[in-house]
């Protein structure tokens, strides 16, 4: 089948490079120029374990291509993807100018039938107004379809290719046959292709986003009340995760969710609520406790250094929002640097792939914050490690070369990484989140 990819991010890249994967001919379309030339001369745009192979491939063999002309990509194409951003807009709605003005475009350009389906996260009556968008000015027949996406980043290959379901909504016939094709080789494991109306596609994503984050705070407020009450967070989790009605994933806790997902999704919720004179409450709340838990090391580290950061420096381990991503949207390490900076300390910082998007992010704080070229280097002459990404390779360090490069063997850990004993066997000071803390 021919397809059209608009919009080559996270989500738009991945798409595109999964469908030509099986077999489709695929052209994805961006505005940015410069992202089109890199992608158009084989070089990958985002971090993202296992895109790479699958990009080269399909880039080789033909079945993918990119360019900036939307008149170009959408040349015989019978299904056109919107992976367009929706960012929040000032009063935390999602924001569907990327979206609309897209639409309006094809609406122009459209010469023959096509379904255009919208991948991003939209607000439930989406799909109506990108009809109307595209039917202001064109005169062939198509239909709009919401197909929300629920790849997590890190392992997005892997979820697109084989997704725990996929999301259809249509009141086409023609366009659910369409669509059935097109996803048929993703679901052949027997994981379900579930059809519905438009409405209830685009609330499904929001509603499972929002599902998952409300999990997370609450297990992170759970992780507080075991902090004040002397219980251990890690038992907990277990305890309550082996009962199959909970389920054990998502009941991490540790300093805030983040990414590009679930901090503005929650928010648009909240407000779609509020525009139809609903007060989402837990999701208020949610919300609140995401806000405080950005913050949990902060007093901890306070209180270790008798309120009294000025002229104080941090090695900080982690800056994605999450392992295994270069993205750095809404990242909790980020929050951390700011307020270690306020409080008037230095850093040095280490990730393992997005150094240079936080250097471009915090360039105008050039002096204050020391790029190491690796984890050990980080720590030299730091008075404390933080740690904030549960990257693989933070998980079992050279404990001795930490201690040699740090002033003093104290690390704050926003993941829960070390086991208890063993850091009080080695001495360190270490405090983490919900857990007993190993004093010096
Ligand atoms: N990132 C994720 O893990 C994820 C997962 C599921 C759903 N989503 C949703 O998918 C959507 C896209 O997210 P993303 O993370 O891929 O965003 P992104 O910012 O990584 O990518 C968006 C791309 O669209 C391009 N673009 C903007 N305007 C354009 C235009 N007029 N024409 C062509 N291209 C244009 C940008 O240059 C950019 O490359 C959002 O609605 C998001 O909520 C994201
Ligand atoms: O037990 C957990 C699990 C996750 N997180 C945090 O939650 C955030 C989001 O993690 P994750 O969901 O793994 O990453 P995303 O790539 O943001 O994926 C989410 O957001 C996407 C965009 O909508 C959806 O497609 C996915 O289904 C949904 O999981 C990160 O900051 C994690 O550190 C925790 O704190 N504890």
């Amino acid at each position: 089948m021919k397809i059209t990819v608009v919009g080559t991010g996270y989500v738009g890249l991945v798409t595109g490079t999964c469908f030509a994967e099986t077999g489709n001919d695929v052209t994805c379309v961006d505005i940015d120029a410069n992202k089109v030339k890199k992608l158009s001369s084989g070089q990958i745009t985002i971090y993202e374990p296992g895109l790479e192979k699958l990009f080269e491939r399909n880039l080789k063999e033909g079945r993918l291509s990119f360019t900036t002309s939307l008149e170009e990509g959408i040349k015989g194409a019978e299904v056109i993807f919107l992976a367009l951003p929706t960012p929040p807009g000032a009063d935390g709605a999602a924001d569907l100018s990327f979206v609309l003005n897209v639409a309006a475009h094809l609406g122009k350009i459209m010469t023959d039938y096509k379904v255009i389906v919208d991948k991003s996260t939209v607000p439930v009556g989406t799909a109506e107004r990108v009809a109307a968008a595209i039917a202001e000015n064109c005169k062939t027949p198509f239909d709009v379809v919401s197909n929300p996406e629920f790849l997590r980043e890190g392992v997005a290959v892997d979820d697109f290719m084989k997704p725990d379901r996929v999301v259809i909504g249509t009141t086409s016939e023609r366009a659910r046959k369409v669509m059935g094709d097109l996803y048929a080789p993703f679901v052949r494991q027997g994981n379900p292709i579930l059809f519905m109306d438009e409405k209830s596609a685009e609330l499904t994503k929001y509603a499972a986003n929002s599902f998952l984050a409300t999990k997370i705070s609450f297990m992170n407020e759970i992780a507080i009340l075991c902090e004040k009450l002397g219980a251990d967070v890690d038992m907990v989790r277990r305890g309550i995760g082996s009962d199959d009605r909970i389920g054990k994933r998502f009941l991490f806790p540790g300093i805030g969710y983040g990414g590009s997902c679930f901090p503005k999704d929650v928010q648009a919720l909240v407000k779609s609520s509020e525009d139809v004179q609903y007060n989402f409450k837990i999701l208020n709340a949610v919300m609140d406790v995401n806000e405080r838990q950005k913050l949990f090391l902060l007093p901890k580290i306070q209180n270790y250094f008798n309120n009294d950061l000025g002229g104080k420096h941090f090695a900080l381990w982690g800056l994605a929002f999450k392992p295994n991503t270069d993205d750095i949207r809404e990242a909790p390490a980020l929050y951390i640097i700011e307020a270690l900076l306020a409080a008037g300390a230095t850093i040095s910082v280490f990730d393992p792939e997005a150094m240079s998007n936080v250097q471009r992010l915090l360039s105008n704080k050039n002096g204050k914050i020391v790029y190491a070229e690796h984890q050990y280097t980080c720590l030299e002459n730091a008075d404390a490690l933080i740690i904030a990404t549960e990257w693989s390779v933070f998980r079992t360090p050279d404990f001795q070369k930490i201690s040699t490069s740090l002033k003093n063997k104290v690390i704050f850990d926003g993941r829960n990484l070390f086991d208890i004993a063993r850091m009080k066997e080695l001495g360190y000071h270490y405090e983490s989140v919900g857990r007993i803390p190993v004093s010096l």
